[in-house]
Protein backbone atom coordinates (compact mmCIF):
# COMPACT_ATOMS: atom_id res chain seq x y z
CA UNK A 1 0.00 0.00 0.00
CA UNK A 2 1.81 3.35 -0.96
CA UNK A 3 2.52 5.46 2.16
CA UNK A 4 -0.20 8.10 0.89
CA UNK A 5 -3.39 5.59 1.43
CA UNK A 6 -2.43 4.13 4.56
CA UNK A 7 -5.40 5.42 7.20
CA UNK A 8 -4.10 7.00 10.13
CA UNK A 9 -4.55 5.08 13.04
CA UNK A 10 -3.92 5.36 16.85
CA UNK A 11 -3.59 2.56 19.72
CA UNK A 12 -4.94 2.66 23.28
CA UNK A 13 -3.67 0.49 25.88
CA UNK A 14 -5.67 -1.40 28.29
CA UNK A 15 -2.96 -3.11 31.22
CA UNK A 16 -5.48 -3.89 34.08
CA UNK A 17 -5.75 -6.59 36.73
CA UNK A 18 -5.49 -9.69 34.64
CA UNK A 19 -4.33 -8.64 31.34
CA UNK A 20 -3.27 -6.11 29.30
CA UNK A 21 -5.37 -5.45 25.81
CA UNK A 22 -4.92 -3.08 22.99
CA UNK A 23 -6.97 -1.75 20.50
CA UNK A 24 -5.87 0.03 16.53
CA UNK A 25 -8.89 2.87 15.98
CA UNK A 26 -8.87 4.73 13.45
CA UNK A 27 -8.35 8.62 13.91
CA UNK A 28 -10.89 9.93 12.59
CA UNK A 29 -13.55 7.68 12.99
CA UNK A 30 -12.65 6.04 16.31
CA UNK A 31 -13.72 2.45 14.11
CA UNK A 32 -11.61 -0.06 16.14
CA UNK A 33 -10.08 -1.95 13.50
CA UNK A 34 -8.18 -4.30 15.57
CA UNK A 35 -7.72 -5.39 18.87
CA UNK A 36 -4.51 -7.46 20.29
CA UNK A 37 -4.50 -9.44 23.88
CA UNK A 38 -1.88 -10.91 26.81
CA UNK A 39 -2.16 -11.46 30.11
CA UNK A 40 -0.16 -11.31 32.88
CA UNK A 41 0.54 -12.74 36.33
CA UNK A 42 -1.43 -11.60 40.04
CA UNK A 43 0.44 -13.80 42.82
CA UNK A 44 -0.10 -13.91 46.68
CA UNK A 45 -2.04 -14.80 49.45
CA UNK A 46 -3.46 -13.88 52.69
CA UNK A 47 -4.01 -10.21 51.79
CA UNK A 48 -1.12 -10.06 49.66
CA UNK A 49 -1.88 -9.50 45.98
CA UNK A 50 1.28 -8.39 43.32
CA UNK A 51 2.00 -8.04 39.60
CA UNK A 52 6.09 -7.65 38.33
CA UNK A 53 5.75 -4.76 36.32
CA UNK A 54 8.18 -6.00 33.55
CA UNK A 55 5.26 -8.26 32.78
CA UNK A 56 3.05 -5.61 31.92
CA UNK A 57 5.42 -4.19 30.12
CA UNK A 58 6.19 -7.48 28.12
CA UNK A 59 2.20 -7.63 27.91
CA UNK A 60 1.64 -4.44 26.56
CA UNK A 61 4.62 -4.86 23.73
CA UNK A 62 2.40 -8.26 22.74
CA UNK A 63 -0.61 -7.24 23.17
CA UNK A 64 0.24 -4.05 20.51
CA UNK A 65 1.84 -6.35 18.32
CA UNK A 66 -0.90 -8.54 18.00
CA UNK A 67 -3.45 -5.23 17.60
CA UNK A 68 -1.07 -4.25 14.12
CA UNK A 69 -0.34 -7.35 13.32
CA UNK A 70 -4.75 -7.99 13.05
CA UNK A 71 -4.84 -4.54 11.58
CA UNK A 72 -2.22 -5.35 8.66
CA UNK A 73 -1.35 -2.09 8.77
CA UNK A 74 2.21 -0.83 8.67
CA UNK A 75 3.68 0.39 11.88
CA UNK A 76 3.85 4.28 10.17
CA UNK A 77 0.33 4.47 10.59
CA UNK A 78 0.54 5.16 13.67
CA UNK A 79 0.18 8.73 15.14
CA UNK A 80 -0.36 8.69 18.44
CA UNK A 81 -0.14 5.73 21.94
CA UNK A 82 -2.09 6.24 25.12
CA UNK A 83 -2.29 3.90 28.28
CA UNK A 84 -4.60 3.11 30.78
CA UNK A 85 -4.05 1.14 33.57
CA UNK A 86 -5.41 -0.33 36.76
CA UNK A 87 -5.60 1.92 39.11
CA UNK A 88 -3.64 2.72 42.91
CA UNK A 89 -0.59 0.27 42.72
CA UNK A 90 2.41 1.08 43.97
CA UNK A 91 5.21 0.51 41.67
CA UNK A 92 9.00 1.30 43.10
CA UNK A 93 12.02 1.85 40.79
CA UNK A 94 15.71 2.19 40.97
CA UNK A 95 17.73 4.73 39.37
CA UNK A 96 17.93 2.63 35.85
CA UNK A 97 13.77 2.55 35.62
CA UNK A 98 14.14 -1.30 37.04
CA UNK A 99 11.20 -2.44 39.77
CA UNK A 100 13.05 -2.93 42.80
CA UNK A 101 9.99 -5.22 43.90
CA UNK A 102 6.85 -6.16 42.45
CA UNK A 103 4.09 -3.79 42.16
CA UNK A 104 1.62 -4.15 45.13
CA UNK A 105 -1.54 -4.03 43.27
CA UNK A 106 -5.09 -2.15 44.08
CA UNK A 107 -6.73 -4.96 45.44
CA UNK A 108 -3.75 -5.62 48.02
CA UNK A 109 -4.97 -5.24 51.58
CA UNK A 110 -2.22 -5.78 53.83
CA UNK A 111 -2.12 -1.93 54.06
CA UNK A 112 -5.38 -1.65 55.57
CA UNK A 113 -3.82 -0.73 58.93
CA UNK A 114 -1.63 1.94 57.74
CA UNK A 115 -4.38 3.44 55.56
CA UNK A 116 -6.34 3.74 59.04
CA UNK A 117 -3.56 5.40 61.08
CA UNK A 118 -3.54 7.73 58.08
CA UNK A 119 -6.91 8.40 58.08
CA UNK A 120 -6.42 9.32 61.49
CA UNK A 121 -3.24 11.18 61.32
CA UNK A 122 -5.18 13.69 59.27
CA UNK A 123 -7.83 14.90 60.81
CA UNK A 124 -10.22 12.06 60.11
CA UNK A 125 -12.43 10.88 57.17
CA UNK A 126 -14.07 14.35 56.55
CA UNK A 127 -10.73 15.85 56.52
CA UNK A 128 -9.54 13.71 53.72
CA UNK A 129 -11.94 13.89 51.81
CA UNK A 130 -12.41 17.66 51.50
CA UNK A 131 -8.47 18.06 51.08
CA UNK A 132 -7.83 14.83 48.79
CA UNK A 133 -11.40 13.77 47.49
CA UNK A 134 -11.05 10.44 49.36
CA UNK A 135 -10.36 8.96 52.70
CA UNK A 136 -7.44 6.34 52.79
CA UNK A 137 -8.56 2.54 52.71
CA UNK A 138 -6.33 -0.15 51.78
CA UNK A 139 -5.96 0.24 48.30
CA UNK A 140 -5.05 3.68 47.93
CA UNK A 141 -1.42 4.15 46.85
CA UNK A 142 -0.40 6.21 50.21
CA UNK A 143 -1.13 3.25 52.00
CA UNK A 144 0.71 0.72 50.42
CA UNK A 145 3.68 3.36 50.48
CA UNK A 146 3.33 3.65 54.73
CA UNK A 147 2.97 0.02 54.71
CA UNK A 148 6.38 -0.53 52.32
CA UNK A 149 8.09 1.79 54.45
CA UNK A 150 6.92 0.03 57.97
CA UNK A 151 8.15 -3.62 56.21
CA UNK A 152 10.47 -3.64 53.66
CA UNK A 153 12.56 -0.15 54.98
CA UNK A 154 15.28 -0.89 53.00
CA UNK A 155 13.35 -0.90 49.69
CA UNK A 156 11.45 2.42 50.24
CA UNK A 157 14.88 3.59 50.98
CA UNK A 158 16.56 2.86 48.13
CA UNK A 159 13.57 4.19 46.07
CA UNK A 160 14.15 6.40 43.20
CA UNK A 161 11.03 6.71 41.65
CA UNK A 162 7.71 5.88 42.89
CA UNK A 163 5.14 5.15 40.45
CA UNK A 164 1.10 3.66 39.30
CA UNK A 165 0.82 1.26 37.09
CA UNK A 166 -0.28 3.45 34.04
CA UNK A 167 2.65 5.75 34.47
CA UNK A 168 5.37 3.44 34.65
CA UNK A 169 4.49 1.98 31.04
CA UNK A 170 4.43 5.43 29.94
CA UNK A 171 7.56 6.53 31.14
CA UNK A 172 8.74 3.43 29.41
CA UNK A 173 7.04 4.68 26.00
CA UNK A 174 8.71 7.89 26.29
CA UNK A 175 11.60 8.29 28.96
CA UNK A 176 9.82 10.87 30.42
CA UNK A 177 8.26 10.74 34.14
CA UNK A 178 4.28 11.44 33.94
CA UNK A 179 0.84 11.29 35.32
CA UNK A 180 -2.63 12.62 35.10
CA UNK A 181 -5.15 14.21 37.32
CA UNK A 182 -7.33 11.09 37.35
CA UNK A 183 -4.98 8.49 38.27
CA UNK A 184 -2.83 10.50 40.58
CA UNK A 185 -6.46 11.65 42.55
CA UNK A 186 -6.21 7.63 43.38
CA UNK A 187 -2.96 7.73 45.35
CA UNK A 188 -3.87 9.44 48.54
CA UNK A 189 -1.17 12.29 48.13
CA UNK A 190 -3.00 13.94 45.42
CA UNK A 191 -5.54 17.16 46.68
CA UNK A 192 -8.36 17.17 43.98
CA UNK A 193 -9.01 20.61 45.93
CA UNK A 194 -5.95 22.29 44.86
CA UNK A 195 -5.01 19.98 42.38
CA UNK A 196 -1.68 19.65 42.86
CA UNK A 197 0.44 16.82 45.28
CA UNK A 198 -0.27 18.19 48.62
CA UNK A 199 2.34 18.40 50.96
CA UNK A 200 1.17 17.61 54.12
CA UNK A 201 0.25 14.31 53.05
CA UNK A 202 3.71 13.74 51.60
CA UNK A 203 5.46 14.77 54.54
CA UNK A 204 3.75 12.28 56.60
CA UNK A 205 4.10 9.56 54.55
CA UNK A 206 7.86 10.62 53.91
CA UNK A 207 7.72 10.35 50.77
CA UNK A 208 9.59 13.39 48.52
CA UNK A 209 7.90 14.85 45.73
CA UNK A 210 11.12 13.86 43.56
CA UNK A 211 10.39 10.66 43.33
CA UNK A 212 7.00 11.22 41.93
CA UNK A 213 6.22 11.83 38.02
CA UNK A 214 4.61 15.44 36.84
CA UNK A 215 1.38 15.55 36.45
CA UNK A 216 0.15 16.90 33.31
CA UNK A 217 -3.04 18.82 32.60
CA UNK A 218 -4.96 16.70 31.21
CA UNK A 219 -4.71 12.55 30.06
CA UNK A 220 -4.25 13.44 26.87
CA UNK A 221 -1.41 15.96 27.30
CA UNK A 222 1.42 15.03 25.20
CA UNK A 223 3.94 14.47 27.53
CA UNK A 224 5.99 12.40 24.99
CA UNK A 225 7.44 10.95 21.72
CA UNK A 226 8.63 7.13 21.88
CA UNK A 227 11.87 6.54 22.12
CA UNK A 228 14.24 4.38 20.09
CA UNK A 229 13.85 1.60 22.07
CA UNK A 230 10.22 1.71 23.12
CA UNK A 231 9.66 1.92 19.19
CA UNK A 232 11.86 -1.25 18.83
CA UNK A 233 10.55 -3.02 21.19
CA UNK A 234 7.01 -2.15 20.07
CA UNK A 235 7.78 -2.45 16.28
CA UNK A 236 6.83 1.01 15.78
CA UNK A 237 8.37 3.99 14.29
CA UNK A 238 10.09 6.61 16.75
CA UNK A 239 8.24 9.77 17.14
CA UNK A 240 4.94 8.41 17.69
CA UNK A 241 3.05 11.17 19.78
CA UNK A 242 2.38 9.69 23.55
CA UNK A 243 -0.40 10.73 25.80
CA UNK A 244 -0.20 11.48 29.49
CA UNK A 245 -3.12 8.37 29.51
CA UNK A 246 -4.91 7.62 33.16
CA UNK A 247 -6.81 5.48 35.44
CA UNK A 248 -8.52 2.78 33.40
CA UNK A 249 -11.80 3.86 34.93
CA UNK A 250 -11.38 7.22 33.88
CA UNK A 251 -10.12 6.01 30.37
CA UNK A 252 -13.31 3.82 29.98
CA UNK A 253 -15.54 7.37 31.35
CA UNK A 254 -13.58 9.18 27.95
CA UNK A 255 -14.47 6.25 25.90
CA UNK A 256 -17.75 6.08 26.83
CA UNK A 257 -18.28 9.78 25.99
CA UNK A 258 -19.28 10.56 30.08
CA UNK A 259 -17.30 14.09 30.14
CA UNK A 260 -20.34 15.25 26.92
CA UNK A 261 -22.99 17.42 28.56
CA UNK A 262 -25.47 15.01 27.40
CA UNK A 263 -23.90 11.91 29.45
CA UNK A 264 -22.62 13.87 32.46
CA UNK A 265 -24.52 11.66 35.31
CA UNK A 266 -24.88 9.30 33.66
CA UNK A 267 -23.81 5.85 35.87
CA UNK A 268 -21.75 3.37 34.55
CA UNK A 269 -20.95 -0.12 36.08
CA UNK A 270 -18.14 -2.26 35.13
CA UNK A 271 -17.53 -5.92 36.27
CA UNK A 272 -14.43 -6.77 36.10
CA UNK A 273 -11.94 -8.01 38.48
CA UNK A 274 -13.56 -5.07 40.47
CA UNK A 275 -16.98 -3.88 40.78
CA UNK A 276 -16.79 -0.25 40.07
CA UNK A 277 -19.41 2.31 39.68
CA UNK A 278 -19.48 5.94 38.52
CA UNK A 279 -20.65 9.11 36.96
CA UNK A 280 -18.80 12.00 35.33
CA UNK A 281 -19.65 15.05 37.46
CA UNK A 282 -18.40 18.92 36.87
CA UNK A 283 -18.92 19.93 40.40
CA UNK A 284 -15.95 18.62 43.20
CA UNK A 285 -16.87 15.88 44.96
CA UNK A 286 -16.22 16.02 48.98
CA UNK A 287 -17.67 12.82 50.98
CA UNK A 288 -16.12 10.43 53.00
CA UNK A 289 -18.85 7.27 51.44
CA UNK A 290 -16.88 7.73 47.79
CA UNK A 291 -13.81 8.16 46.09
CA UNK A 292 -13.65 11.38 44.50
CA UNK A 293 -11.40 11.26 41.82
CA UNK A 294 -10.83 13.40 39.19
CA UNK A 295 -11.64 12.60 35.73
CA UNK A 296 -9.32 12.60 32.59
CA UNK A 297 -10.30 15.80 30.95
CA UNK A 298 -10.84 17.78 33.91
CA UNK A 299 -14.39 16.66 34.93
CA UNK A 300 -14.66 14.38 38.41
CA UNK A 301 -15.06 10.93 38.50
CA UNK A 302 -16.81 9.98 41.62
CA UNK A 303 -16.50 6.22 42.05
CA UNK A 304 -16.83 3.16 44.70
CA UNK A 305 -14.92 -0.10 43.91
CA UNK A 306 -15.72 -3.32 45.29
CA UNK A 307 -12.90 -6.28 45.72
CA UNK A 308 -15.24 -8.93 44.99
CA UNK A 309 -17.02 -9.05 41.75
CA UNK A 310 -16.01 -11.34 38.86
CA UNK A 311 -13.16 -13.59 39.89
CA UNK A 312 -15.24 -14.15 43.61
CA UNK A 313 -18.00 -15.52 41.21
CA UNK A 314 -15.94 -17.53 39.19
CA UNK A 315 -14.21 -19.10 42.48
CA UNK A 316 -17.75 -20.04 43.76
CA UNK A 317 -18.76 -21.82 40.55
CA UNK A 318 -15.19 -23.44 40.43
CA UNK A 319 -16.02 -24.81 43.99
CA UNK A 320 -19.03 -26.15 43.04
CA UNK A 321 -18.18 -27.27 39.98
CA UNK A 322 -20.55 -24.89 37.71
CA UNK A 323 -20.28 -23.63 34.41
CA UNK A 324 -20.75 -19.80 35.60
CA UNK A 325 -24.62 -19.69 33.75
CA UNK A 326 -25.64 -22.93 35.66
CA UNK A 327 -27.08 -20.96 38.14
CA UNK A 328 -30.89 -20.12 39.34
CA UNK A 329 -31.73 -17.01 41.96
CA UNK A 330 -30.58 -18.04 45.32
CA UNK A 331 -34.02 -18.25 47.23
CA UNK A 332 -33.52 -17.79 51.25
CA UNK A 333 -29.94 -18.85 50.66
CA UNK A 334 -27.41 -15.44 50.42
CA UNK A 335 -23.63 -15.56 50.08
CA UNK A 336 -21.95 -12.51 50.71
CA UNK A 337 -18.54 -13.72 48.27
CA UNK A 338 -16.04 -11.48 50.62
CA UNK A 339 -13.34 -13.71 49.72
CA UNK A 340 -10.64 -11.45 49.50
CA UNK A 341 -11.77 -9.04 52.15
CA UNK A 342 -14.22 -5.73 50.74
CA UNK A 343 -13.34 -2.42 50.06
CA UNK A 344 -16.66 -0.90 49.93
CA UNK A 345 -18.23 -1.15 52.30
CA UNK A 346 -14.58 -1.02 54.13
CA UNK A 347 -14.28 -4.66 55.43
CA UNK A 348 -10.46 -5.67 54.52
CA UNK A 349 -10.66 -8.43 56.71
CA UNK A 350 -13.35 -9.96 56.22
CA UNK A 351 -14.24 -13.51 53.95
CA UNK A 352 -16.96 -14.97 52.42
CA UNK A 353 -20.50 -15.65 54.22
CA UNK A 354 -23.60 -18.26 53.78
CA UNK A 355 -26.18 -18.22 55.41
CA UNK A 356 -29.93 -19.43 54.86
CA UNK A 357 -29.03 -22.74 53.80
CA UNK A 358 -32.16 -25.20 53.44
CA UNK A 359 -32.04 -29.08 52.73
CA UNK A 360 -33.41 -28.25 49.33
CA UNK A 361 -30.95 -25.52 48.68
CA UNK A 362 -29.04 -26.42 45.42
CA UNK A 363 -25.50 -26.00 43.53
CA UNK A 364 -27.28 -23.48 41.37
CA UNK A 365 -29.13 -21.83 43.72
CA UNK A 366 -25.78 -21.24 45.62
CA UNK A 367 -24.21 -19.82 42.65
CA UNK A 368 -27.43 -17.42 41.73
CA UNK A 369 -26.78 -15.98 45.48
CA UNK A 370 -22.63 -15.60 44.97
CA UNK A 371 -23.83 -13.35 41.89
CA UNK A 372 -26.48 -11.76 43.67
CA UNK A 373 -23.93 -10.95 46.64
CA UNK A 374 -21.80 -9.03 44.65
CA UNK A 375 -24.46 -7.40 42.71
CA UNK A 376 -26.17 -6.03 45.71
CA UNK A 377 -22.78 -4.48 47.12
CA UNK A 378 -21.98 -3.00 44.15
CA UNK A 379 -25.40 -1.51 43.21
CA UNK A 380 -25.86 -0.17 47.46
CA UNK A 381 -22.55 1.66 46.47
CA UNK A 382 -24.00 3.00 43.22
CA UNK A 383 -26.88 4.03 45.30
CA UNK A 384 -25.16 5.84 47.68
CA UNK A 385 -22.88 7.67 44.88
CA UNK A 386 -26.41 8.91 43.13
CA UNK A 387 -27.70 10.27 46.32
CA UNK A 388 -23.97 12.29 46.97
CA UNK A 389 -24.12 13.62 43.45
CA UNK A 390 -27.66 15.22 44.78
CA UNK A 391 -29.59 12.43 42.03
CA UNK A 392 -32.66 11.53 44.21
CA UNK A 393 -33.77 7.54 43.61
CA UNK A 394 -36.37 9.12 41.43
CA UNK A 395 -34.35 11.31 39.34
CA UNK A 396 -31.08 8.57 39.27
CA UNK A 397 -33.96 6.04 38.21
CA UNK A 398 -34.55 7.65 35.31
CA UNK A 399 -31.27 7.74 33.79
CA UNK A 400 -29.79 4.47 31.91
CA UNK A 401 -26.71 2.68 33.60
CA UNK A 402 -24.34 1.72 31.35
CA UNK A 403 -22.77 -1.73 32.04
CA UNK A 404 -19.24 -2.77 30.85
CA UNK A 405 -16.59 -4.59 31.89
CA UNK A 406 -15.98 -9.03 30.87
CA UNK A 407 -18.71 -9.89 33.51
CA UNK A 408 -21.22 -8.45 30.90
CA UNK A 409 -20.10 -11.19 28.55
CA UNK A 410 -22.01 -13.49 30.93
CA UNK A 411 -26.23 -13.82 30.80
CA UNK A 412 -26.28 -14.38 34.22
CA UNK A 413 -24.12 -11.33 35.55
CA UNK A 414 -26.16 -9.14 32.92
CA UNK A 415 -29.80 -10.83 34.32
CA UNK A 416 -28.54 -10.43 38.13
CA UNK A 417 -27.98 -6.43 37.80
CA UNK A 418 -31.19 -5.51 35.40
CA UNK A 419 -33.19 -8.05 38.29
CA UNK A 420 -31.44 -5.98 41.39
CA UNK A 421 -31.25 -2.49 40.03
CA UNK A 422 -34.60 -2.52 37.64
CA UNK A 423 -32.93 0.16 35.74
CA UNK A 424 -32.52 0.84 31.88
CA UNK A 425 -29.18 -0.94 31.05
CA UNK A 426 -27.37 0.21 28.20
CA UNK A 427 -24.67 -2.31 26.95
CA UNK A 428 -22.38 -0.10 24.50
CA UNK A 429 -20.83 -2.35 21.44
CA UNK A 430 -17.75 -1.99 21.98
CA UNK A 431 -16.08 -4.46 24.29
CA UNK A 432 -13.20 -2.26 25.12
CA UNK A 433 -14.15 0.73 26.45
CA UNK A 434 -11.10 1.35 28.12
CA UNK A 435 -8.75 0.92 25.47
CA UNK A 436 -11.15 3.09 23.56
CA UNK A 437 -10.94 5.85 26.04
CA UNK A 438 -7.21 5.32 25.60
CA UNK A 439 -7.08 5.62 21.99
CA UNK A 440 -9.15 8.65 22.63
CA UNK A 441 -6.44 10.52 24.49
CA UNK A 442 -3.92 8.98 21.90
CA UNK A 443 -5.66 10.72 19.40
CA UNK A 444 -5.43 13.73 21.66
CA UNK A 445 -2.01 13.97 21.76
CA UNK A 446 -1.23 13.00 18.23
CA UNK A 447 -4.04 15.73 17.14
CA UNK A 448 -4.82 18.39 19.73
CA UNK A 449 -8.46 17.41 19.60
CA UNK A 450 -10.49 17.58 22.70
CA UNK A 451 -10.29 13.44 23.97
CA UNK A 452 -14.58 14.05 25.22
CA UNK A 453 -15.77 15.85 22.06
CA UNK A 454 -13.74 13.25 20.03
CA UNK A 455 -14.78 10.06 21.85
CA UNK A 456 -18.27 11.70 21.26
CA UNK A 457 -18.33 11.37 17.63
CA UNK A 458 -16.49 8.21 17.85
CA UNK A 459 -19.52 6.79 19.85
CA UNK A 460 -20.61 3.10 18.80
CA UNK A 461 -24.22 2.32 18.43
CA UNK A 462 -25.71 0.21 21.50
CA UNK A 463 -25.07 -3.02 20.79
CA UNK A 464 -27.83 -4.08 24.12
CA UNK A 465 -30.53 -2.47 25.81
CA UNK A 466 -32.87 -3.56 28.35
CA UNK A 467 -35.97 -1.84 29.58
CA UNK A 468 -36.80 -0.71 33.43
CA UNK A 469 -38.54 -3.49 35.37
CA UNK A 470 -39.51 -3.22 38.42
CA UNK A 471 -36.77 -4.20 41.59
CA UNK A 472 -36.25 -7.70 43.11
CA UNK A 473 -36.77 -5.49 46.41
CA UNK A 474 -37.29 -9.02 48.35
CA UNK A 475 -33.76 -10.43 47.54
CA UNK A 476 -32.43 -7.16 47.91
CA UNK A 477 -33.69 -6.46 51.46
CA UNK A 478 -33.01 -9.97 52.50
CA UNK A 479 -29.41 -9.52 51.59
CA UNK A 480 -28.45 -5.71 52.81
CA UNK A 481 -30.22 -6.83 55.90
CA UNK A 482 -28.23 -9.97 56.78
CA UNK A 483 -24.94 -7.29 55.30
CA UNK A 484 -26.01 -5.11 57.79
CA UNK A 485 -26.13 -7.42 60.59
CA UNK A 486 -23.11 -9.40 59.68
CA UNK A 487 -21.16 -6.31 59.61
CA UNK A 488 -19.79 -6.08 62.89
CA UNK A 489 -18.69 -9.88 63.21
CA UNK A 490 -16.96 -8.84 59.23
CA UNK A 491 -15.22 -6.00 60.81
CA UNK A 492 -13.92 -7.89 62.97
N1 LIG B 1 -18.40 -15.24 28.95
C1 LIG B 1 -18.24 -14.71 30.16
N2 LIG B 1 -19.23 -14.77 31.09
C2 LIG B 1 -19.08 -14.20 32.31
N3 LIG B 1 -17.96 -13.60 32.73
C3 LIG B 1 -16.95 -13.52 31.87
C4 LIG B 1 -17.02 -14.05 30.54
N4 LIG B 1 -15.82 -13.83 29.94
C5 LIG B 1 -15.05 -13.18 30.84
N5 LIG B 1 -15.72 -13.00 31.99
C6 LIG B 1 -15.24 -12.39 33.24
O1 LIG B 1 -14.55 -11.22 32.92
C7 LIG B 1 -13.54 -11.03 33.90
C8 LIG B 1 -12.46 -10.15 33.32
O2 LIG B 1 -13.04 -8.91 33.03
P1 LIG B 1 -12.16 -7.64 32.69
O3 LIG B 1 -13.11 -6.48 32.66
O4 LIG B 1 -11.33 -7.92 31.48
O5 LIG B 1 -11.23 -7.63 34.00
P2 LIG B 1 -10.01 -6.72 34.42
O6 LIG B 1 -10.23 -5.40 33.72
O7 LIG B 1 -10.14 -6.62 35.89
O8 LIG B 1 -8.71 -7.39 34.04
C9 LIG B 1 -13.06 -12.40 34.29
O9 LIG B 1 -12.78 -12.44 35.68
C10 LIG B 1 -14.25 -13.30 33.95
O10 LIG B 1 -14.89 -13.73 35.13
O1 LIG C 1 -9.13 0.21 42.28
C1 LIG C 1 -9.91 0.37 41.37
C2 LIG C 1 -10.75 1.59 41.29
O2 LIG C 1 -10.53 2.50 42.34
C3 LIG C 1 -10.06 -0.71 40.34
O3 LIG C 1 -11.15 -0.47 39.50
C4 LIG C 1 -8.76 -0.88 39.56
O4 LIG C 1 -8.60 0.25 38.71
C5 LIG C 1 -8.70 -2.20 38.83
O5 LIG C 1 -9.62 -2.31 37.79
P1 LIG C 1 -9.98 -3.64 36.97
O6 LIG C 1 -8.71 -4.35 36.66
O7 LIG C 1 -10.91 -4.45 37.80
O8 LIG C 1 -10.64 -3.11 35.73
Amino acid sequence: MPPHSVPPVVVGVDSSTQSTKAVVADITTGRIVATGRATHHVTGDAGARESDPEQWWTALCDAVAAALKESGLPGGAVRGIAVAGQQHGLVVLDRSGRPLRPAMLWNDTRSAPQAAALTEALGGPEAWADRTGSVPVAAVTAAKWRWLRENEPRTAESAAAVRLPHDFLTERLTGTAATDPGDASGTGWYATRTATYDPDVLRLLDLPAGLLPAVAPTAGARVGTLTRTAAEDLGLPEGVAVAAGTGDNMAAAVGLGLGASGLLDHPVLSLGTSGTVYAATRTRPVSPAVSGFAAADGTYLPLACTLNCTIAVDTIATLLGLHRDDTAPGGEAVLLPYLDGERTPDLPTASGLLTGLRRTTTPQQLLGAAYEGATVTVLRALDTLLSICGLDHTTAATRPLRLIGGGTRGRTWVNTVHRLSGRHLILPSTEEPVALGAAALAATAATGEDPVSLSTTWQPPTFRELPPMERDMETWTRITSVLDKATPTLLA
